[in-house]
């Protein structure tokens, strides 16, 4: 079911500074920022040949990612995304395996419908689909 890794996921504490870093110290091909409020955060993809590198930052007063920068005020990894086929069939196998989707399957950053797996499903780690 799932295919190709689309991105990883890195929230920062400061979205300026993560992005002259890779743009300077790792010579990376560092997007524009893109405020997504349906999500809380603001949003800024590193192009990778193999994959995406997406930097968060928390974006309104309700952001899902101000947890985890308060628990991890360097920030860190916070997601993997990996790419599906079809969302709904997804979603419905997992419910039906037992596995907690988290909220409904929404638009994401790439205006492709994506959902979340909470994390302590999958070995500790948040993951999201993506339907391409
Ligand atoms: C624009 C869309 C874009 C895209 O790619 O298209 C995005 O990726 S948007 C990304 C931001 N949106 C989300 O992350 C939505 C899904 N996330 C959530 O619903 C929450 O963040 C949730 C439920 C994963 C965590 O909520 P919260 O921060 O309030 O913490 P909890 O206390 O409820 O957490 C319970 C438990 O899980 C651990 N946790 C939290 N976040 C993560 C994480 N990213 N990775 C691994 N583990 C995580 C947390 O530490 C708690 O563990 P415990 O042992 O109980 O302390
Ligand atoms: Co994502």
């Amino acid at each position: 079911m799932i295919g190709r890794l689309n991105h990883v996921a890195i929230a920062v504490p400061d979205l300026e500074a993560a992005c002259a870093q890779y743009r300077g110290a790792l010579g990376a091909n560092v997007g524009e920022p893109q405020d997504e409020p349906d999500h809380g955060v603001t949003v800024v993809f590193i192009e990778l040949p193999n994959t995406k590198i997406e930097f968060l930052y928390p974006l309104g007063d309700n952001s899902p990612i101000a947890g985890f920068l308060e628990k991890n005020p360097a920030g860190g990894i916070h997601h993997i995304c990996y790419e599906v086929e079809d969302i709904e069939v997804a979603r419905d196998k997992l419910l039906a395996e037992g596995a907690r989707v988290l909220g409904d399957i929404k638009i994401g950053a790439h205006n492709k419908p994506v959902l979340f797996l909470h994390p302590k499903d999958f070995n500790g780690c948040l993951v999201e689909l993506e339907q391409v």
